[in-house]
Formats: structure tokens, C-alpha cells, sequence
């Protein structure tokens, strides 16, 4: 099975509760909630105050990917949203097997990102702590970009690994995903596919989302 998270990034902000309502009945698991605080990435969007406020419309799994410097400070209060996954940049936490680990004893599952300049094997002395991977497809910070094609080779080598060592791993592609590409993604070894614009930009966002899900479980 592989899963779609809608990134709420391209969604009306002033109606977020209708968004997540909405996809989830055309049949979406995941929520994907995008934190960025001007300092990792040079944007700005919500919050866990936010988050929070949402949990109450998701009915699936709220899926936190946090674009922010020190997340450590930040991990009880989206536990405290009620965020199921929590997925922190490699780049952002000088401690990340720490930071890992405590995202764990909170009771959350654990992402962990990679940014498109960051070489895939850092993850090899992290599997342990890890319940997802996420391949950043495009530099993070902005809904909309075009989808960077080494990231297809980071997602193979990250299946390899899984194999190896966790099957249950469950493998993220973040940006740039669409109708076009997305069943090339599903086939490098991603079974969590993000999609904000492809999804919230369409004409009919219901269709949109059965027509990824029927893509990605072909
Ligand atoms: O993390 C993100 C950006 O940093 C978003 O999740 C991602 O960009 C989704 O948007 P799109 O599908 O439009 O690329
Ligand atoms: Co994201």
C-alpha cells in the first residue's frame, strides 16, 4: 500500500479545516502540515497553535514536517497538536540521533529529512531510530517547484537499505510531485508520496487526489 499526504502548504490558510476535510474523503491517509519558521527556510507558516486547531478535522495521520532551527524546543508542543509523525531536517538538529530518540519517547513516529545537497548515507547510523525517511524533491521553503530527478536515486538507495534493515520503513518524496511523475516515484521505492500544488491547484482537488491514489497503487 502507499499512501498520499496532501501538503496543506497550498491550500486557502484561511480555510484550512475545509482542505482536510475534503481531501480525506476522496480518500487521502495523511495530512502533511509543513512548519517553516524564516530561519531554516526562508518562509514563514504555521505553527503547533495551528496544528492543533486541525487535528480536530484529520481524521487520518497528521504528518509534521518541520522546517525549523532548534526542533528539539518544539517536539512536545506537536505532540501536545496531536501530531501522529514528526519529521525533523537532518540539517537543522546538531544532535539528530538525540533528537530522533526523543521524538520516539513522546510517543510519535520519526522522520527524517534530507535536504537535495545531502548525501543519502547519512541515514545508514540512523535506521535505528528512524520510522521514515523523507527525500526532499526540491530545496525546501516553497509549494510549487520543480521536482529535482536525483532525488530518485536517493529513494532507491534508501529502499536498498530498508530492505536490508527495516522493512516497515516507510519512504517520503517531498516537492514536485504530480499526475506526471508520481507513478515514477512509486516505482524508485517511496510508498508516502507529498503532494501540495498538484493537489490543492487543481480544478476538481477531489479527482485530483483519486486519480494519485489510483496512480500509486497501480
Ligand atoms: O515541504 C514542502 C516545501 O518545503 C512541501 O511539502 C512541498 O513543497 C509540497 O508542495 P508541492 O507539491 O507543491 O511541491
Ligand atoms: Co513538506
Amino acid at each position: 500500500m502507499n499512501y498520499l499526504a496532501p501538503s496543506i502548504l497550498s491550500a486557502d490558510f484561511a480555510a484550512l479545516g475545509e482542505a482536510v476535510t475534503l481531501v480525506e474523503a476522496a480518500g487521502a491517509p495523511f495530512i502533511h502540515v509543513d512548519v517553516m519558521d524564516g530561519h531554516f527556510v526562508p518562509n514563514i507558516t504555521i505553527g503547533a497553535p495551528v496544528a492543533k486547531s486541525l487535528r480536530k478535522h484529520i481524521k487520518g495521520v497528521m504528518d509534521v514536517h518541520l522546517m525549523i532551527e532548534n526542533p528539539d524546543q518544539y517536539l512536545q508542543d506537536f505532540k501536545d497538536a496531536g501530531a501522529d509523525i514528526v519529521t525533523v531536517h537532518y540539517e537543522a538538529s546538531r544532535h539528530i540521533h538525540r533528537t530522533l530518540q526523543t521524538i520516539r519517547s513522546l510517543g510519535m513516529k520519526s522522520g527524517l529529512s534530507l535536504n537535495p545537497g545531502t548525501p543519502v548515507e547519512v541515514i545508514e547510523c540512523l535506521l535505528d531510530e528512524i520510522d521514515m525517511v523523507l527525500i526532499m524533491s526540491v530545496n525546501p521553503g516553497f509549494g510549487g517547484q520543480s521536482f529535482i530527478p536525483y532525488a530518485l536515486e536517493k529513494v532507491k538507495t534508501v529502499k536498498e537499505l530498508a530492505k536490508k534493515h527495516n522493512k516497515e520503513l516507510l519512504i517520503q518524496v517531498d516537492g514536485g510531485v504530480g499526475l506526471h511523475n508520481v507513478k515514477e516515484v512509486v516505482e524508485a521505492g517511496a510508498n508516502v508520496v507529498v503532494a501540495g500544488s498538484a493537489v490543492f491547484g487543481a480544478e476538481d482537488v477531489t479527482k485530483a487526489v483519486q486519480e494519485f491514489i489510483a496512480l500509486m497503487n497501480e
